[in-house]
């Protein structure tokens, strides 16, 4: 299967999910930043409807990888590859187009707006009506308007924050606001959704509740899941295949079984997150 034939035939998981083609594929990926090399000739794929973790230690190239992933870096060398076709260089309102959506690690929202309005911008790729259209078809903007509203409502009553709904968000704990964020990334109907460290700052309990939601999405709407996390719990019981960077290099890439069994993994990391 290659990156060509991207919805070919599913491959069911043992606990009945369905995994499809590569979606996406990152080949031979060279990232440098002037004398500094992020990332060393890198290849990888994500398959449609599965949850992929990109995990490594400190300076390991993580957000690097995330940052070519969603077409905000372009490498020097390589090829990515999205839904059958080689990526051109891209701005970010076009890989939004694209179908990929993100959250941030340090929380990108608007403080002063409601949860409502927050989530609301998600969906600005997806409305077709400007001001122009506005002014002049006020019915049809009206009708739009509503349909956004109505996809928004869902998301929120899916993950459960209904009660928050007309809060302003710079009011919200630190594990709200995550929630919130996933919201927005979610209200675009992304084909490809990108986690930076979805967990990171988090208490247990929050963490517990944002790893049932990414699995929750997962399946409920069948989003392609791609994350950069350092807690190794979370990532060995969400993913489906991981891949693990250490020095701007892949050392491992397989299940999470596959990759705790991984000598150079164990080194590299494991060995020492787990002292
Ligand atoms: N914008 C940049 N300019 C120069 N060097 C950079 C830049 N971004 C990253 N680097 C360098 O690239 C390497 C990989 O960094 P990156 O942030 O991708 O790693 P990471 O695995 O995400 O680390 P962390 O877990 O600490 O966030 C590091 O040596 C870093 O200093």
């Amino acid at each position: 299967m290659n990156a060509q034939t991207p919805f070919a035939d599913y491959t069911t998981t043992a606990d009945g999910r369905k995994i499809g083609g590569v979606l996406m594929e990152m080949k031979n990926i060279t990232l440098r930043f002037g004398g500094v090399k992020a990332i060393t000739d890198i290849s990888f794929d994500i398959r449609e409807g599965e949850i992929r973790s990109i995990i490594g230690p400190n300076g390991a190239g993580k957000s690097s990888m995330l940052n070519v992933i969603s077409g905000f870096y372009v490498p020097q060398e390589g090829e990515v590859w999205f839904r059958g076709a080689r990526r051109p260089q891209m701005k970010p309102f076009d890989v939004a187009r694209q179908g990929i959506a993100r959250t941030f690690q340090n929380i990108a929202l608007f403080d002063g707006m409601s949860v409502l309005d927050n989530i609301m911008t998600g969906r600005l790729t997806l409305m077709k009506s400007g001001l122009f259209q506005q002014a002049l078809w006020w019915g049809a903007a009206q009708r739009e308007e509503t349909e956004h509203r109505a996809k928004v409502e869902k998301i929120i009553d899916f993950l459960e924050i209904q009660a928050i709904r007309k809060t302003p968000v710079g009011r919200l704990p630190y594990g709200l606001k995550k929630r919130v964020e996933l919201a927005r990334a979610l209200a675009a109907e992304p084909k490809l959704l990108l986690l930076d460290e979805p967990m990171a700052g988090m208490n247990v309990e929050e963490k517990e509740d944002m790893c049932r939601f990414i699995l929750d999405v997962n399946d409920e709407f069948g989003t392609t899941i791609a994350l950069i996390e350092h807690d190794m719990g979370v990532v060995m019981d969400l993913s489906d295949r991981v891949v693990v960077m250490d020095y701007g290099k892949k050392i491992g890439d397989g299940t999470p079984d596959e990759v705790r069994n991984n000598q150079s993994v164990i080194d590299a990391y494991l060995g020492v997150a787990h002292e």
